[in-house]
């Protein structure tokens, strides 16, 4: 299995952004420090996952960074990528990892230390954990957990903790110093005036 890069980007598909030029910017900063993840809008339809992700995979490959496919584990398979993430409305993660095989990358969300025990056990190889602030990307999410939330589940894990939800350069510091290995992010490199300088801003974060 691939050595996880510490800063994970996950494709901003909304109306009006510009997922690959943003992808892009953020590969010529961060390179093979970096996990690109696929995650399109519920409404997508497979076809457009297929071809997003293609084109993800195809910016990637030259840095050899590495590209997750959310949610569709058969997109994942069909272009290559190096693996996908679940969560609680996803392919529960033992059958995630049935898909996949047993070296491909398996994130799962995990909000609280029982359930990250359990996808653990059923094979997850990193955790996504979070709403570590209030984040505007996604709606229906539980209340943030905070730096404190994620340092419960470090400490009842062996795999690496990425921490997602409105995640900032500034907010990186406390977040590893509650034992996260990285953080994952959306509105912190996309919406950016400036992805490229957003993304070096968190990879200096993540360093220091
Ligand atoms: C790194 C990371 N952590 C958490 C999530 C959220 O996944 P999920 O709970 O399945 O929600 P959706 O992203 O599918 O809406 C993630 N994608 N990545
Ligand atoms: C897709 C997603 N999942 C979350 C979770 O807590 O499970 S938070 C989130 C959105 C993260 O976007 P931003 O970096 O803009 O806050
Ligand atoms: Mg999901």
């Amino acid at each position: 299995m691939p050595s996880l890069a510490r800063l994970h980007l996950i494709t901003d598909t909304r109306p009006g952004r510009d997922p690959l030029s943003v992808v892009r910017a953020a590969l010529t900063v961060a390179g093979a420090d970096l996990v690109v993840q696929v995650r399109v809008e519920d409404s997508a339809t497979d076809r457009e996952a297929y071809d997003l992700t293609r084109r993800v995979l195809a910016l990637c490959a030259p840095y050899r960074a590495t590209c997750l496919v959310n949610d569709r584990l058969h997109v994942a398979l069909a272009v290559g990528a190096a693996g996908g993430h679940v969560g609680a409305d996803d392919l529960p993660v033992a059958a995630a990892r049935r898909v996949l095989g047993p070296t491909a990358v398996l994130g799962a969300t995990a909000r609280a230390p029982g359930t990250a025990n359990e996808a653990v056990a059923a094979g997850a190889s990193y955790l996504g954990v979070g709403p570590c602030h209030h984040t505007g990307t996604k709606t229906g999410l539980p209340d943030p957990i905070g730096p404190a939330g994620v340092r419960a589940v470090v400490d009842a894990v062996d795999v690496p903790v990425i921490a997602i939800g409105g995640v900032t350069a500034a907010r990186v510091p406390a977040l590893r110093a509650a034992g996260a290995y990285g953080v994952a992010v959306v509105g912190a490199v996309s919406t950016a005036a400036d992805p490229a300088r957003a993304t070096a801003a968190l990879i200096e974060a993540l360093t220091c």
